[in-house]
């Protein structure tokens, strides 16, 4: 009988030069450069750079990518317009991948050597354009296109949150866009991937890999593991809800576990740090970081036994939440940052190692029957 590996667990799908994980020792690299290494002493636009062309960025080089994503920031105001039509509480991934679609009818050129990286740059510069509009239609807000400032994170932060963020603010972001910019190929790179498999174009690539993003298992979980702090209320009652909900009742606690990790997540360590700076200056943001740091306490106690530690999405909640971010948001956050991962392994595929992905699914129904007429049956 074939070998099945139930959800692909241990399949190789690709070689890549992007990102490294050891999930037992807990490292994660990009390049050959460890996170914590490039949250401290790079900001997005390298590792942007990074990724694309193999190498942290020059200053020229630095300055000529900063300029392409600036002038990619104005999107059709058919794609802004479309996004605003949808109403309010629509789900924002949702809104994310309809103006996603709607950029692919746009740009979805067919694949080439010479302009894929260009493309990559525009399609990010443009993902933070389609972001900031979703959360501004979401809270009834008037249309934006970020303006060029110093950084990606601070006119993104700018355009979304009409507001100028503090220099604090601004590393907070750039550290949350480094670490979740790539991680190998989980689920909605793996469907990024399908769909490039097909030669498909990038912009649909993405519109994949957000779908799959979404759910509770994947990206949607920052949000999940959030709203698991808002229903505990009070530190003091960390214990009790841990012991109704996730003792006695087993349901998963979200923000918690990994397939490849099975030690504390690297990501999720930095994220604790800049979650306690930032919820400093908000009470209820302090609040959530004390409720999130029982229930890690706790959640270590009792799943370390089986190597379920938490991982990225457990405390990036708290950092979205402390610079004024709704949890509806957190997931488009995360998207944000993740469509240059997405983008990278898109083009590192179909550029080196292209072939249609056609996996198998091995039949157990009936061999063969004969069909009876429709008055027979029953
Ligand atoms: C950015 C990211 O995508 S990171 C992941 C974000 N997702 C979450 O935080 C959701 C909660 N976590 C989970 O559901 C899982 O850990 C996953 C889906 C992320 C990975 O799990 P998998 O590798 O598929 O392992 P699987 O679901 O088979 O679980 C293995 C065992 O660990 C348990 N387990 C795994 N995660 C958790 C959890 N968060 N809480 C409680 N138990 C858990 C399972 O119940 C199972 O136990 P069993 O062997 O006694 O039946
Ligand atoms: O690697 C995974 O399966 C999920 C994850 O942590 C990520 O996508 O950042």
């Amino acid at each position: 009988m074939s070998q099945i590996s139930r959800g692909l667990e241990n399949v190789f799908i690709k070689t890549t030069s992007l990102t490294y994980i050891d999930g037992e020792n807990g490292i994660l690299r990009y390049g050959g450069y460890d996170i914590e290494d490039l949250v401290e002493h790079t900001s997005f636009e390298e590792v942007i750079h990074l990724m694309l062309y193999g190498d942290l960025p020059t200053k020229s080089q630095l300055q000529k990518l900063k300029s392409s994503i600036d002038e990619s920031y104005e999107v059709p105001q058919q794609v802004i317009d479309m996004i605003y039509s949808l109403p309010k509480d629509s789900d924002a991934i949702g809104m994310m991948e309809t103006a996603f679609s709607a950029l692919s009818s746009l740009y979805g050129s067919p694949w080439n050597k010479n302009n894929n990286r260009e493309n990559a740059i525009k399609l990010i510069g443009r993902a933070s354009t389609v972001v900031a509009n979703v959360l501004r239609a979401k809270e009834g807000k008037k249309p934006i296109i970020p303006e060029p400032s110093e950084s990606f994170a601070k006119s993104f932060l700018k355009s979304s949150l009409s507001r100028t963020p503090s220099n604090e603010e601004v590393k907070a972001m750039d550290a949350s866009l480094i670490l979740y910019a790539d991680h190998e190929v989980p689920a909605s790179t793996t469907a990024a991937l399908v769909t490039s498999s097909t030669l498909s174009d990038m912009y649909s690539c993405v519109v994949a890999a957000l779908a799959a993003l979404k759910g509770p298992l994947h990206g949607g979980a920052a949000e999940e593991a959030f709203k698991q702090f808002v229903e505990i209320g009070e530190p003091q009652n960390a214990e009790t809800w841990f012991r109704n909900k996730i003792t006695e009742q087993k349901s998963r606690l979200m923000g918690f576990g990994h397939r490849v990790y099975k030690t504390y997540d690297p990501r999720a360590k930095i994220f604790k740090k800049y979650a306690k700076l930032l919820s400093e200056n908000n009470d209820n943001a302090r609040k959530y970081f004390s409720i999130a740091q029982s229930v890690e306490d706790l959640g270590i106690k009792t799943f370390s036994e089986k190597r379920i530690y938490p991982n990225t999405d457990f405390y990036s909640g708290v950092v979205f939440y402390s610079l004024g971010f709704p949890i509806y948001m957190f997931t488009s956050l995360f998207a944000l940052s993740r469509t240059l991962g997405w983008v990278a392994h898109v083009i590192e595929y179909v550029e080196d190692q292209h072939r249609l992905i056609r996996p198998r699914a091995l039949y157990i129904g009936p061999l063969k029957r004969e069909i009876v007429p429709i008055e027979l049956r029953g």
